[in-house]
C-alpha cells in the first residue's frame, strides 16, 4: 500500500484535466465572463489555447489567464546555438536495428541549468508536422537564473530520476521528487530550481496531441493512474522587475529575447490547460491471476493518440512494484518483437527482464522488429522458479515511451561514450535447448 491517506499539499488542486479555477488574490478571476472591459486589481485578460478553438469539447483545452503584464511583452527573439538539441529526426540518417542501451550520463562537471542540460537522444517526427517526439535526458546542477523558458514544439513530460525539480510555472509551482512525473504544456512558461543541488531525468517532448487518461474498456471505471490523483498547482505569482531573459524552444531552435520583467505573473487562471504533476507510486497495477501476463499496454500511464483510432502516438508505459501471481508461467516479460519502438529508462532499483546493465539514470533503445527479451541470466533464473506461489516485484520502477514511429537515435547517442558496445551479448549465453526426444 502507498500512503494513500496522505492529503494533497494545500498548494495543489486535484483531478486531470478539470475545469480548475484558482487565485492568489481574492477577487482576481472576474465572474461570470472571461474578458471584462476591466479585469480586477488592473490585470490583463489572456487566452492560452492548447486545443484548435473547434476541437470536440471533450478535448477541448484552454485557459484563461489574469495576469500583471500580457505574454506580449518582451523584446524580439534571436536565435541560440544549441548543438546538443535535436527536434526534426526527417533529417537524423536511419541507423541499423541493433538493440542499443546506455549507461546514466554523468553529472555536469560545468554550472548548468535545466535548459542547458538538456541532451537529445532519440526521436521521430518533427515539431512542425505536429507529430512525433524527441527523448531528451537532462542533468542540472544549478538553478535556472534570471532566465525563464517555454516550449512551442510540444508539450514536456518530465521523468525526474535524480533530484528533485521546483518548477515555477505561470499557473503555479509544482514539485517533483524521483517516481513522479511532470507535464508542463506547450507554451507555458516556467523557471526550474533544484532543491537537492542537482537534478538527472528524462523528458518526453510530446509534438502531436495532449497526453491524456487512456480509456479503461473492460477493466471498468478505475484503475491504472486514477484522475485524482493528478495535481495541478494553485494560482501563484511573481511581481519582480529585473533583466531576464526568455528562452523559447520554436520549430526546432532555441530563441531568446530580454524581458523586463518576471513572466510567472498570472494572479488568476481558469481552465483545463495547466501543467500537473503525478506520483508513478500511485499508479494501480492490474496483471494476470491466472497464468501469462498481459502485453505492457496494461500498464498504460498516458497517451497522446494519433489519428487512427486505437492507435496512439506515444504511449507511457511504467513498470512499477507488484505481486506476480499467475502459475507455470514464464512472469518476466517474455520476449518479442513489436510493431511499436520502445525506448526505456529506469527510475529506481532493477528491472525485471535485465539481471544486470540496465541500471537506473540509463536507456534502452529497441527498435521496431528488433528481437529483445530477458537477458540469459533472467531466463534461466525465471525458467527454474517456484510458480505456485505469489512473487514480488519490488523495489522498481521502469518506464517506457513506446511509438508506433521508429525512434531515430540521435548522433550525439551513438557516439557518446555511455553507448554499451556490448549490450547484444546480454542474449548470446541462451543456449539451444531443444531436443525433440524430450517434451
Ligand atoms: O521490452 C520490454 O522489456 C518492455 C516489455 C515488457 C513486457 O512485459 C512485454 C513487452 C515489452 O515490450
Ligand atoms: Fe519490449
Amino acid at each position: 500500500m502507498n500512503d494513500a491517506s496522505r492529503p494533497p499539499a494545500a498548494s495543489y488542486l486535484s483531478g486531470f484535466g478539470n475545469e480548475f479555477a484558482t487565485e492568489a488574490l481574492e477577487g482576481a478571476l472576474p465572474v461570470g465572463q472571461n474578458s471584462p472591459q476591466r479585469a480586477p486589481y488592473g490585470l490583463y485578460a489572456e487566452q492560452i489555447s492548447g486545443t484548435a478553438f473547434t476541437a470536440p469539447r471533450s478535448h477541448n483545452r484552454r485557459s484563461w489567464l489574469y495576469r500583471i503584464r500580457p505574454a506580449a511583452v518582451h523584446l524580439p527573439f534571436t536565435l541560440v546555438e544549441s548543438p546538443a538539441l535535436v527536434s526534426d529526426f526527417a533529417t537524423v540518417p536511419p541507423t541499423p536495428p541493433n538493440q542499443l542501451r546506455w549507461d546514466p550520463l554523468p553529472m555536469p562537471a560545468a554550472p548548468t541549468d535545466f535548459i542547458d542540460g538538456w541532451f537529445t537522444m532519440a526521436g521521430n517526427g518533427a515539431p512542425d508536422a505536429l507529430h512525433g517526439c524527441a527523448i531528451h535526458l537532462y542533468a542540472a546542477n544549478r538553478p535556472m537564473q534570471q532566465r525563464y523558458f517555454y516550449n512551442a514544439d510540444g508539450e514536456l513530460l518530465i521523468v525526474p530520476q535524480q533530484g528533485r525539480l521546483q518548477i515555477d510555472t505561470e499557473m503555479g509551482r509544482i514539485t517533483v521528487e524521483p517516481q513522479e512525473i511532470a507535464v508542463i504544456p506547450r507554451g507555458v512558461r516556467f523557471r526550474v530550481e533544484l532543491p537537492d543541488g542537482e537534478a538527472r531525468g528524462y523528458i518526453c517532448e510530446n509534438y502531436g496531441a495532449l497526453f491524456r487518461l487512456p480509456d479503461l474498456g473492460v477493466i471498468g471505471s478505475n484503475g491504472l493512474a486514477n484522475p485524482r490523483d493528478f495535481l495541478t498547482p494553485a494560482a501563484r505569482y511573481e511581481d519582480l522587475e529585473g533583466d531576464f531573459e526568455l528562452l523559447a524552444k520554436f520549430s526546432g531552435r532555441l530563441w531568446s529575447a530580454r524581458i523586463g520583467h518576471s513572466p510567472l505573473d498570472v494572479v488568476a487562471w481558469h481552465g483545463n490547460y495547466a501543467p500537473y504533476k503525478y506520483d508513478l507510486r500511485r499508479f494501480n497495477a492490474i496483471g494476470s491471476i491466472s497464468y501469462d501476463h498481459p502485453d505492457p499496454s496494461i500498464f498504460l500511464v498516458l497517451q497522446s493518440p494519433s489519428d487512427t483510432p486505437g492507435v496512439d502516438s506515444i504511449d507511457f508505459v511504467i513498470f512499477p512494484p507488484r505481486w506476480l501471481a499467475a502459475e507455470n508461467t514464464f512472469r518476466p516479460p517474455w520476449f518479442h518483437r513489436n510493431t511499436a519502438s520502445e525506448f526505456m529508462g529506469l527510475i529506481h532499483g532493477a528491472y525485471d527482464a535485465k539481471a544486470e546493465g540496465f541500471v537506473p539514470g540509463g536507456a534502452s533503445l529497441h527498435n521496431c522488429m528488433s528481437g529483445h527479451g530477458p537477458d540469459a541470466d533472467t531466463f534461466a533464473k525465471a525458467s527454474g522458479a517456484d510458480t505456485s506461489r505469489p512473487g514480488k516485484v519490488a523495489d522498481t520502477m521502469a518506464f517506457m515511451f513506446e511509438t508506433p514511429a521508429v525512434i531515430k537515435p540521435t548522433r550525439f547517442a551513438l557516439e557518446a561514450s555511455q553507448l554499451q558496445s556490448t549490450y547484444f551479448q546480454c542474449w548470446q549465453n541462451l543456449a539451444k535447448n531443444f531436443n525433440p526426444e524430450t517434451r
